[in-house]
Formats: C-alpha cells, structure tokens, sequence
C-alpha cells in the first residue's frame, strides 16, 4: 500500500507521521520544536519542517502529503516571494483594538451574516487592519497575505524568494483551503467564497484569489481556496528524496483533528493544546453573533462551530513550574485533592483570553484560606480552570445546535491522567481519550490518501480509556462566581 505524510505545524511544534494509506497503521514519526513568542519568523516554522521530515525518515517512500497548521497566523509577502515581517500568530492579543475597529465599522452581526466569525484578536483580518494602521511602510510593500499551512505548502512546492527556492517567487500558486480560509474573516463558509470588500476594508488595498484572471500587479494576492480533495501539485525534487510526492489542500489544525479523529454525529473534540478548542462538525454553516462560537468550516465539504481559549495546555505547565515537579508529580498531586480543590479556584486568562473576549486579562488565584492554601489543591485547581473554561464553550458550541454525546480528548494535556479524571467531573458528559498520537497530522494524512486515491480513507480510531463519568457540578459553580462570565 501506499505511504501519506500528514504534517501538523502547530503553535510549539512540527510534527509528522508516516501512514500506510491502506491500513491507517502510522509506521514513523518525527518532530521538531518551533521558537516560543506570539511574533515568529516563518522561517523557523519552514526549518522545523524540513528537520521533521528528516526526523520521521525522509520522504524516499513517501506518495503523497499534507499539512495542517496553526490557523489565523498572518503571514505577509512582498512581490519577491519574500516574509516583510513576523508572522503575528493566533495568540497574539495585539489587535484587539482593530477588532473592535471593524465591529464598529459594520457591526457584529453583519460581520458575523458575512464572514461566520464575530472577529476577536486571533482572526486575520484584525491583523491586516493592525498593519495598515501601525505599520504603514510595511503595508505598502505586501503583495500577498498568506497562512502558516500555506505558505509552508508553497514552500514545499518549490516556490519562495529567488535566492532561497528553486521555482521562485510566483504568488499566484498560494492555495489554502476553506478550513483555514474560514478562520480569516475575510472568507465567508456560507458562501464558499472570499469577501474581497471586507478584505479591502480590513487592509486599505483591494485584494483578488490567486487563480484568478483579474490578477494583476496592483492587487494583494489571497491563496486559491482548493477541495478538501485536492492534488494541489507536488513536492518540488529538491525536498522529495526522489519521489513523486502529490501535494494535497492542507487545513487549519482544527479542522484536520476532525479529519484525523474521523468525528461523526454526537462527537465533541476538546483539543488541549497552546490553544484549548471545542468543536465538532456540522451539516450547516453556524452564525453566533455573540461571539462565542467562531462558524468556520472544515476540511470535509462540512462546517466546524468551534469556541476556542488562549490558554490551555501552558496553564499546567506553568503551575507544575512552580510547584517545581514533573508532569507525573503534578497528576499525582492533583489527584490527591478533593473535587473543587477546597474552594481553591485558579482563573487561567494568563495569556489574555478570547473565551470569554478579554484580551487584557490576566490570571488570579481566587478562594485561598490558610489551610486550603495547598500543593495539592493549587495543582488541581489549575487542571479544573483549564476545563471550566472550556465546559463555558462546550455550552455554547451545543446552543448553537450540535449534541453532545461523547467527548474525545486530545492534545498534549490530554495525555496526563489527573486531567482525564477532572474531565469526567466537570463535563457532564462522556469523556473518550484516544490511543495517543497526533491526530491533526494524522488528520492532514487523511487529506494526503484522499488526494492520492480520489476517495476518504476511513481509518479505525483506536481508544485508550473512557474515565467513568463523576460530574460534580461544584467545580463549574464555584469558578463561575470569579471568571467573570
Ligand atoms: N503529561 C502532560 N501533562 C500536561 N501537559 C502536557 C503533558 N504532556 C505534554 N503537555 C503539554 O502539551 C503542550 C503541547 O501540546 P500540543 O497539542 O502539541 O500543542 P500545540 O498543538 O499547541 O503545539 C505543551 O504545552 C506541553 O507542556
Ligand atoms: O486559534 C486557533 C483556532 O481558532 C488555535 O487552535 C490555533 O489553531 C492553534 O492551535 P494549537 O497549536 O494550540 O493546537
């Protein structure tokens, strides 16, 4: 059977795995760490991806691949092929004010009628406006604005500035897809098709779809948005190993977890990444003019209702930092308090937050006595504030019409058992942890079989555990009367 790479350039790091296409069986993986900071130099990311390619074996047997990544990150281009400045990722609050900006502009719920997502910090177009307005030397030197997964697949496929690829600097082979275009909000996933008027009014500059025949110079250059099913071209020899190598659409990494865990009706994926996400697909694009849920779609013809918290996964490692123990000290220590941690409740916003929208907030320690001031109980009270934000988004992701009959985890902080069990207790629904792995690369290798056989590989989940349901609804209750929401 044939080999797929699916690759997953997240916030922390480049991962990849090697599938056989035909039995699902992931035969080698590699890795590759990305710097820390909310503003990155591309280059890095494109580094890490050649170092985990080679960590997972080459691409010698390799027939076809994708990539997933990060989404929202804005990565701007000048007519040479050439990154004018640092990427400004998902995480970085900056632009706060040019979201607000554009929501006085046009008001929340027309934005919301044309783009699926009330723009907050993270999105895109906030980050563009936040150029245009700050940085206008540098806005006037774009001739594209790109994505994290794209620019890494056009990279691949052999097209960047002349001195550093061997296909050189053509803009018009940009293409992202509509899980990732939908996380711009300057694409619309109700109608599968970019808003260039928002686009124009985000950035100062109107701006056209590569691909297109009224491109010309003086337009911005926004990737052609290809299939989920998409052979978007090849790997350029030069990082092939000698191979053949289909290039499928790549997504935003949400959206292949969906693809990777192969989610159907009643499935719920919380991802406890940098990022902590709620979503699930959906059979219909989904509007939430308050903001809570992002509409965006997925990388299977679908839609993805997704809430989404700055801070996840850097909550536990922060507070196992300073407690000075290991991840396995920090679950015993957290398993060793009660539920509720003895009224102990950490609010996580350490980073600022994006649910609930409050981009200048920072964390606190709440409910502290003397004798509740423990190891134990700070421990757990941070796994519980990293869940209890996302129990608020679970509510929100099922008012907007999805049911909720299991929960799968998965993320880095998925894999530690004092978060598993305090999932079980503060999500009063079932909770399923899958066999560990990477299912967004995994989830970018489904769209590499699939651009290779021209049919969606249905690919066996395999599980890890099931903790018994425990519901103790105290914890939400009491981190309710602090969090502000
Ligand atoms: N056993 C564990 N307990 C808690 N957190 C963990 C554990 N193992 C890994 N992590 C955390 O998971 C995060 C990496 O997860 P990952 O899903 O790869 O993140 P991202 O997709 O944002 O790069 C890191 O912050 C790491 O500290
Ligand atoms: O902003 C979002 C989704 O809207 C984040 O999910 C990013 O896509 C980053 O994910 P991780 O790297 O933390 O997994």
């Amino acid at each position: 059977m044939a080999l797929v790479a699916g690759i997953d350039s997240s916030t922390q790091s480049c991962k990849v795995v090697i599938v056989d296409s035909g039995t699902g069986a992931t035969l080698r993986t590699g890795r590759a760490s990305h710097p820390d900071g909310t503003e990155v130099s591309p280059s890095f990311w494109w580094t890490a991806l050649l170092e985990a390619l080679h960590d997972a074996g080459g691409l010698a047997d390799v027939s076809s691949l994708a990539i997933a990544g990060q989404q929202h990150g804005m990565v701007l281009l000048d007519s040479e092929g050439r990154v004018v400045r640092d990427a400004l990722l998902w995480n970085d609050t900056r632009s706060a004010v040019s979201a607000e900006a554009l929501i006085a502009e046009f008001g929340a719920a027309a934005l919301v009628e044309r783009s699926g997502s009330v723009p907050v910090a993270s999105l895109t177009s906030t980050k563009v406006r936040w150029v245009r307005d700050n940085e206008p030397e540098i806005a006037a030197r774009v001739a594209a604005v790109a994505l994290p997964h794209d620019w890494l697949s056009w990279r691949l496929r052999g097209y960047g500035p002349a001195d550093e690829s061997p296909l050189g600097p053509d803009l018009d082979q940009l293409v992202t897809d509509r899980s990732d275009a939908s996380g711009t909000g300057y694409w619309s996933p109700a109608r599968e098709a970019y808003d260039l008027d928002l686009f124009e009014a985000a950035f100062g500059r109107p701006a056209c779809e590569a691909g297109s025949s009224e491109l010309d110079g003086s337009l911005i250059v926004l990737p052609k948005v290809a299939a989920p099913e998409a052979n978007t071209g090849t790997v350029h020899a030069d990082y092939a190993n000698g191979s053949e190598i289909i290039v499928g659409a790549g997504a935003g990494d949400n959206a292949a977890g969906a693809l990777g865990l192969g989610v159907a009706a009643g499935d719920v994926v919380i991802s406890l990444g940098t990022s902590g996400t709620v979503f699930a697909a959906a059979p219909a694009a989904v509007n939430d003019p308050s903001g809570t849920v992002a509409g965006f779609a997925d990388a299977a013809g679908a839609y993805l209702p997704i809430a989404v918290t700055l801070n996840a996964a850097r909550i536990l490692s922060s507070v196992a930092e300073l407690l000075a123990v290991s991840f396995d000290e920090f679950a015993q220590l957290a398993l060793a308090a009660e539920p509720g941690s003895a009224g102990v409740v950490l609010v996580p916003y350490f980073e600022g937050e994006r649910t609930p929208n409050l981009p200048n907030a920072k964390a606190s320690f709440h409910g502290l006595s003397i004798s509740s001031t423990t190891r134990a109980n700070t421990a757990r009270a941070a796994i519980e504030g990293m869940l209890c934000g996302l129990a608020d988004g679970l509510d929100a992701v099922v008012a907007s019409g999805v049911t909720a009959e299991r929960l799968l985890l998965i993320g880095g902080a998925a894999q530690n058992p004092a978060v598993q069990a305090v999932a079980a207790q503060v999500f009063g629904v079932p909770v399923i942890v899958p066999a560990p792995g990477e299912y967004v690369a995994r989830g970018a290798a489904v769209q590499a079989a699939w651009a290779l056989d021209g049919a969606r590989p249905t690919w066996e989940l395999e599980l890890d555990a099931a903790p018994v349901s425990d519901f103790h609804p105290v914890i939400r209750e009491q981190y309710g009367v602090y969090s502000g929401v």
